[in-house]
């Protein structure tokens, strides 16, 4: 988890106070800043979305600081710096789009190690040049320098205005573009504690163009920077969420560019076929162009359209791989499906008693079975009922049974093995439990310590297992076969190892069902209506770039930020 907001921001509303102590230096350096910066002219990738206006506009307003245009030259004593608001002379307010540095604290807060500080934007070498006193080769003493870009250096950390030493770290600073936001970077590696990290904070907040960072924004400038889509941007946040070694991968792989290329293949392809229909528009077939263009368009069209449905019908496994298998376990009062959820949580979660009908509502805790994440949901006991409490507990257990995307039915043996005339045992399900059980329902038949060994040899292998929760016997088998099951239902078809999913969100999920019923509709258009066909295909191309975001996507971006932590 990255750090959260309240921290830095209960930090920087000092900060108007710390001002009347902010050196000469730092006056010069927002004179400089304010009056001679250029405006950026960066902003001009298709990625890039209307940023901050001109930095430096001196009209502007807002609730932030204030500052005296008077004192920002290179004279004067520091608390002419302070606050405009006793002085006679207009005072300078800065807005948050001008301020286009922001900073933030980028590791957990609280005791540690090592606490990551991050400032990213045009003015993060004015930052190093105020805070960072590097040490040579040596003990040798601090002193200002330049830093030499992608080094790390050992530094003190020093007050702005007073010169104070705040901590004793490492500063490195990445040039722009070759950065995580593509913008200058600086970061500062201190130790860990909440005084040192408030200070250190306090301390960048005094330059006049910084200001904190929002949720996300470091990955937002990378994302409008170019260096990373939106489905990298969503595969960041998952690495980060990630909690099982499946999901871990998959993240990875997602936040490195897997997904990225897929989807350009297939946008390519679409404008590819677009520019033949757009060809027959221009010059019209038999003219300039060869014949047969629209069923040359139509024949890749349609490979498109199948290679999207196969992406399309892949069971929702990334969605599943990413926010974890929902499992439901159920079955009759009184069958251990209480114990079961304990045995695989290792603790004590849910109440397990004799007393048949225990469990009244759904029990949820997110577990790591065999690398896979699985949402394991313990559900009230499935019987007919006049508790009207109970009875609303069974309809839930019932409905989560249908909407699960595995279910294990846990069964006391002794209630359901019975001997039959010949002698063999036969499997009774209880009715209120029986159709529920369908073909891929996993079974678990419990309290084998209750009965004769021979009851349990012809028992079904592959998806019917039998233990005892109270005395462990057969638990062990049944985990290791469980967990391959789960990951056989997930991630095998046919036999072979499932292809990577290229969905892992249900929002791109819906943009490719969105392109995919353009891509048909093309299909259906006769060539008479070569313009309409034309269309189609255009909001096909536009239907895939929503998904990575080469197009213009703001109703989706916020959705996509909101998640982040400050500091990511
Ligand atoms: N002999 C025996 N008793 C068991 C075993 N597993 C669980 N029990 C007991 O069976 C009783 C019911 O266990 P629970 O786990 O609460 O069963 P449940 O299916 O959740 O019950 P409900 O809450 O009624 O739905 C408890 O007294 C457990 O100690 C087992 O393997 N052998």
């Amino acid at each position: 988890m990255a750090a959260c907001g309240s921290l830095s921001s209960r930090i920087v509303s000092g900060s108007r106070t710390a001002c009347s102590t902010l050196t000469p230096y730092i006056r010069s350096a927002a004179a400089s800043h304010l009056l001679s910066r250029k405006p950026d002219t960066k902003n001009s990738s298709t990625h890039r979305l209307a940023n901050a206006g001109p930095r430096c506009d001196l009209r502007a307003s807002g609730p932030h600081r204030l500052y005296r245009t008077s004192s920002l030259g290179t004279s004067g004593n520091s608390s002419d710096f302070a606050s405009g608001v006793e002085e006679k002379t207009p005072a300078l307010v800065l807005s948050d789009a001008q301020r286009r540095t922001i900073y933030a604290l980028s590791t957990p807060p609280g005791k540690a190690g090592v606490a990551v500080i991050r400032v990213s934007g045009p003015d993060a070498l004015e930052v190093w040049r105020g805070l960072v006193k590097t040490r040579g080769e040596g003990k040798g003493k601090v002193k200002a320098c330049e830093p030499e870009p992608w080094k790390m250096h050992r530094c003190e950390i020093v007050h702005p205005g007073s010169g104070e030493v705040l901590d004793d770290g490492l500063a490195v600073f990445f040039k722009g573009p070759r950065s995580f936001t593509t913008e200058d970077v600086l970061e500062l590696h201190v130790h860990s504690g909440r005084a040192i990290i408030s200070s250190v904070l306090n301390a960048i907040s005094l330059f006049p163009f910084c200001r904190p960072a929002e949720r996300g924004e470091f990955t937002r400038r990378a994302f409008e920077g170019g260096r990373l889509d939106l489905t990298q941007v969503e595969g960041l946040r998952d690495l980060i969420d990630a909690e099982t070694e499946i999901q871990r991968k998959l993240a990875l792989r997602t936040a490195g560019g897997s997904t990225r290329a897929r989807l350009e293949e297939l946008r390519n392809e679409t404008i590819q076929c677009l520019a033949l229909v757009e060809a027959l528009i221009d010059f019209g077939e038999g003219e300039e162009i060869e014949e047969g263009v629209f069923e040359q368009a139509r024949a890749r069209v349609l490979k498109l359209r199948d290679t999207i449905r196969h992406h399309l019908s892949d069971n929702r496994r990334g969605e599943i791989m990413r926010s974890g298998v929902r499992l439901a376990i159920f079955g009759p009062p009184n069958a251990g499906k209480s114990s079961l959820l304990n045995f695989l949580a290792q603790r004590e979660a849910a109440i397990v008693t004799p007393v048949p009908g225990t469990t009244r509502d759904i029990l949820e805790l997110s577990l790591d079975i065999g690398g896979l994440p699985v949402i394991v949901a313990d559900t009230a006991g499935l019987r007919k009922t006049d508790d009207i409490v109970e009875s609303i507990g069974v309809d839930r257990a019932k409905q989560l049974v249908e909407s699960s995307d595995v279910s294990l039915c846990v069964l006391s043996a002794p209630d359901v093995l019975v001997r039959s005339q010949g002698g063999d045992w036969d499997l009774r399900l209880p009715s209120p439990v029986a159709p529920l059980v369908k073909d891929d329902t996993f079974i678990l038949l419990n309290k084998t310590d209750l009965m004769p060994p021979s009851a349990l040899a012809q028992l079904p292998s592959g998806t019917t297992w039998a233990v005892s929760l109270s005395t462990g016997h057969g638990t062990q088998a049944f985990m290791d076969s469980f967990a391959r099951a789960l990951h056989n239902s997930l991630l095998v078809e046919n036999g072979l190892e499932a292809e990577e999913p290229l969905i892992t969100h249900a929002r791109q999920r819906v943009h490719l069902e969105n392109a995919l019923e353009f891509l048909e509709a093309f299909l259906e258009t006769p060539p008479e209506d070569v313009v309409f066909a034309a269309e189609e295909l255009r909001y096909a191309a536009q239907a895939i770039g929503k998904i990575s975001g080469v197009i213009d996507v703001e109703d989706v971006l916020d959705a996509v930020f909101r998640d982040f932590c400050i500091g990511k």
